[in-house]
């Protein structure tokens, strides 16, 4: 690890030389993740978004997490998915079954994605009455603060807009409250039509990471991690909106996503 550091409101950051490492280290610390609450609740709900963070979950495939992790007690869920036929190229389900859920013994009864069958808005209301089901049953935990869904992990990436899940910059999906599940018809990222957990669920995590790599995430990464508070506009970034009341952040970034953050080796830095 290139560098590291903690911040006041609890969230850490990780920067990485090289993808692999942060790649070893997301695996690492999921599977740490994963034991810890297999142990506690006998289960692990993880919740995924898109893009190229799948493509860093490959090591979890392999020695020594394909065999030490308790595959059976994974509850894998999307924090947004695109509102597409789940074998169409831009599914963030088929991103994720081919690159890891074909490689891993995950029960397909614990897998959930959307209703690939319906309008975007039903799956949105689809997908938010399975998880209301799944915290009565106490599969999904639940925060005692807004009995919010509490996933033990969200693993989130970042736009260069600052956007994550399907949470962009000034939607008014950013505002909901009550929601647990919405849905967008205007993504700036194609394809237009998406289904996203809101700021609420994801902010009631007990754990969120988010991961960038790039330079091209490199503004988006400092401003949503070091911006000044001046730049009071949170909604012009949606991942300085990230900040689990009750869980921890953490930042995996390589070197080129952290290129514009000035981060000591180890310090502490006021974040956001
Ligand atoms: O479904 C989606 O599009 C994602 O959930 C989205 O939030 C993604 O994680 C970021 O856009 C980063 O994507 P890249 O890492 O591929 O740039």
């Amino acid at each position: 690890m290139a560098a590291s550091g903690e911040f006041k409101n609890k969230s850490e950051l990780r920067v990485f030389e090289s993808t692999d490492e942060l790649a070893t280290d997301l695996a690492e610390y999921i599977s740490q993740l994963s034991e810890n609450s297999v142990k506690e609740t006998g289960c692990f709900t993880i919740a995924l978004s898109g893009g190229s963070l799948i493509s860093f979950m490959g090591k979890l495939c392999e020695a020594p997490y394909s065999k030490t992790v308790d595959w059976t007690k994974w509850y894998v869920f999307w924090a947004d998915e695109r509102a597409v036929a789940k074998n169409h190229v831009d599914s963030n389900y088929k991103l994720t079954k081919d690159a890891f859920l074909s490689k891993v013994s995950i029960l397909n009864s614990h897998v959930f994605s959307i209703n690939d069958h319906v309008t975007v808005e039903d799956a949105a209301g689809e997908y938010e009455f399975a998880i209301r089901q799944l915290v009565k049953i106490r599969t999904v935990g639940v925060s005692e603060r807004n009995d919010c869904p509490r996933f033990d992990l969200i693993l989130l990436g970042i736009g260069p807009d600052g956007h994550v899940a399907s949470l962009f910059p000034h939607h008014p999906a950013l505002e909901l409250k009550e929601e647990w599940v919405t849905y967008i018809t205007d993504s700036p990222k194609p394809p237009p039509e998406r289904i996203t957990f809101t700021l609420p669920v994801i902010n009631s995590a007990s754990n969120v990471a988010i991961v960038a790599t790039g330079e091209e995430k490199a503004m988006a990464a400092n401003l949503a991690i070091a911006g000044s508070n001046e730049n009071s506009d949170f909604s012009a970034l949606p991942a300085r909106m990230v900040q689990p009341t009750d869980g921890k952040l953490v930042w995996f970034l390589d070197s080129a996503a952290a290129s514009a953050l000035e981060v000591s080796n180890g310090g502490s830095q006021n974040a956001m």
